[in-house]
């Protein structure tokens, strides 16, 4: 299968705080991944590195066949890649149209924005929720909306910062469903996740992250044989 991202060496530390410790990381096109690790581990600020939020001490990231590494954050989402991080990135006095109609504006115009604001509006099943503030949406209709927000822009790369936080275990069940259908549509996708029933739900491979550092890679079921990683959530193990 073709390579849609490799990261090589990546590195980056806050004073002494090393949120990458020489990450080496590659995605096949077309996979649905899942990257676990405990609170601290580095999950959001690996994120925060591929979308160029952070710069990157040392190391490369390569997208789609070209290094992206010194590209600001709007050149690599025009470039593919989308992200949904954990804080809400919602307008909550906006109606839900208008939220998508801002996150579209500088992809779309004309006939195909008000086409793939219906096709978001139909994928999410908010159509009758398309003038309501979106925030007096339930919880999972808000994260629904955002990866909407997301998605609406065709990206060839989705990372989705713990996609089902807070949600109830009907929503979480849709989200995956939602998910394995963008997936369907050729969008690889890269979630942090927590509930392991989602992991399994949803992810073919999982990376487990530890300290800025890859500490298992494969199968949910070989990572959860593998013997270090219980003991890492439990706190006791060394990288
Ligand atoms: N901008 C920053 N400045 C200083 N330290 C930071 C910064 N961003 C993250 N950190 C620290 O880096 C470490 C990794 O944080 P990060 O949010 O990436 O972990 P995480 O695996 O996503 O955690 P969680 O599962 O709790 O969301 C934490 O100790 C955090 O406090």
């Amino acid at each position: 299968m073709t390579e849609i991202l490799r990261v090589q060496g990546l590195r980056k530390a806050f004073g002494g705080v090393v949120v990458a410790n020489g990450i080496d990381f590659s995605l096949s096109a077309g996979a649905m991944h899942c990257l676990i690790g405990p609170n601290g581990a580095g999950k959001s600020s690996f994120f925060r590195l591929l979308l160029g939020e952070h710069a990157p001490d040392a190391g490369t990231i390569t997208f789609d066949g070209s290094d992206i590494t010194a590209l600001r954050s709007f050149q690599r989402i025009r470039r593919g890649i989308s992200v949904k991080f954990q804080v809400p990135g919602i307008f909550k006095a906006l109606s839900v149209r208008q939220n998508l109609e801002v996150a579209f504006q500088d992809h779309l115009h004309g006939q195909s924005l008000g086409a793939t604001i219906r096709e978001m509006l139909d994928f999410t099943d908010l159509q009758s929720e398309e003038m309501t503030p979106a925030g007096i949406l339930s919880h999972g209709q808000q994260q629904w909306l955002e990866i909407a927000m997301a998605v609406g822009v065709e990206p060839k790369l989705l990372l989705l910062d713990e996609p089902t936080a807070g949600m109830s275990p009907d929503e979480t069940r849709k989200t995956g469903e939602m998910l394995h259908d963008l997936n369907g549509r050729g969008i690889t996708i890269l979630a942090v996740e927590h509930d392991m029933a989602f992991v399994e739900q949803i992810a073919r491979r999982v990376t487990v992250l530890h300290f800025g550092s890859i500490f298992a890679e494969g199968t949910i079921a070989e990572v959860i044989d593998h013997p270090g990683v219980q003991e890492i959530y439990l706190g006791t193990a060394d990288v």
